[in-house]
């Protein structure tokens, strides 16, 4: 049977989360310590352990089927992939930042700069589209620190929380890119290996619907089922089950864990009791 080759990152911030949303989705794959490739034991997969620079061409060169890369590494690598399916984690942005107490009069600050970055081609485009001439330096890793040691006059590169410029005295002038883990897949994917990738962008999809929902379960008295039942909006509707004692009746339904403490003083004031909160491990419509 044909086997859908699958790249993920070696080590660094994508290899965590990727092999957690493949381990939920019920695939059972390993990363030994050295072993670079990996067979799933109980479905037709096989990982490939990559630098996340190289997943992109990877897939392209057909070398991996898919891969889970991050969306700046993909649009950077300007390679023949496809988006499968956005995944939600590692969520960054690629910006262009200058020192703390430089004035920022627009974009056109940025002419005749040096900008530092390790994602050349994404800031030449923008550059380009927005009439800008900079000179780009490319360097690989610790790019905030280019304008500090006299490298650069600006960098253009990773921002999360953004405290790494605040350590070394930059502020944020242009968010270029926004950007998330991909599940990228070359566009001429054979039949056989597509129809093991829906399979796995189906496991994927019902683990992180259930993300963030709780079941809940609870007791109420008949006569206020409306009431308790307006309070929880549910798949479609509550389910209900009548309870041994009489004129009792008890409801289940699916939460988000965000409504949970506000929805809970809610119901008790309605009349609902033993309410129990459980987690969801995946959901399928
Ligand atoms: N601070 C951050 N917060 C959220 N996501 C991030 C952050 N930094 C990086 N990312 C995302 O995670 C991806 C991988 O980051 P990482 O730092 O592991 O890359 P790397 O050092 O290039 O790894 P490799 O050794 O595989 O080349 C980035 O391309 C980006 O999409
Ligand atoms: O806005 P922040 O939350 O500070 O995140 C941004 C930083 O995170 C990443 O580096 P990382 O921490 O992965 O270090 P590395 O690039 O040296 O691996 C990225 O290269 C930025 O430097
Ligand atoms: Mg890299």
């Amino acid at each position: 049977m044909e086997k859908l080759k699958i790249a993920i990152q070696t080590k660094g911030r994508l290899n965590e989360d990727s092999m957690e949303l493949i381990r939920e989705s019920g695939i059972d794959l390993s990363m030994g310590k050295r072993k670079l490739v990996s067979t799933a034991g109980n479905f037709p997969m096989e990982a490939l352990f990559l630098r996340d620079d190289d997943i992109p061409q990877t897939v392209a060169d057909g070398v991996a089927d898919v891969g889970i890369v991050g969306e700046n590494e993909m649009l950077e690598k300007q390679e023949n992939v496809v988006i499968s399916k956005r995944l939600g984690f590692s969520k960054c942005r690629l910006s262009l930042a200058i020192p703390k107490n430089t004035d920022y009069p627009g974009v056109e600050f940025f002419n005749g700069k040096k900008i530092a970055t390790s994602y050349p081609n994404i800031l030449k485009k923008f550059l380009h589209e927005n009439n800008v001439e900079a000179e780009i330096h490319i360097i690989t890793g610790s790019v905030e620190i280019a304008p500090g040691i006299g490298l650069a006059d600006a960098i253009f590169d990773i921002v999360s929380s953004g405290s790494t410029l605040v350590s070394n005295r930059l502020k944020e002038v242009e968010v270029v890119v926004k950007s998330e883990a991909v599940l990228i897949s070359r566009p001429d994917l054979p039949a056989e290996k597509r129809e093991i990738l829906d399979e796995l962008i189906f496991r994927m999809e019902s683990v992180q619907r259930a993300e963030g929902k709780k079941y809940i379960l609870l007791n109420t008295p008949n006569e206020k089922i409306e009431e308790v039942a307006a309070l929880l909006p549910g798949m479609k509707s509550p389910t209900l089950v009548p309870l041994a004692k009489e004129g009792w009746s008890s409801m289940h339904s699916v939460i988000a864990e965000d409504d949970f403490w506000e929805i809970i003083g809610k119901l008790k004031k309605a009349g609902a009791e033993g309410i129990l909160v459980v987690p969801i491990e995946k959901m399928i419509f």
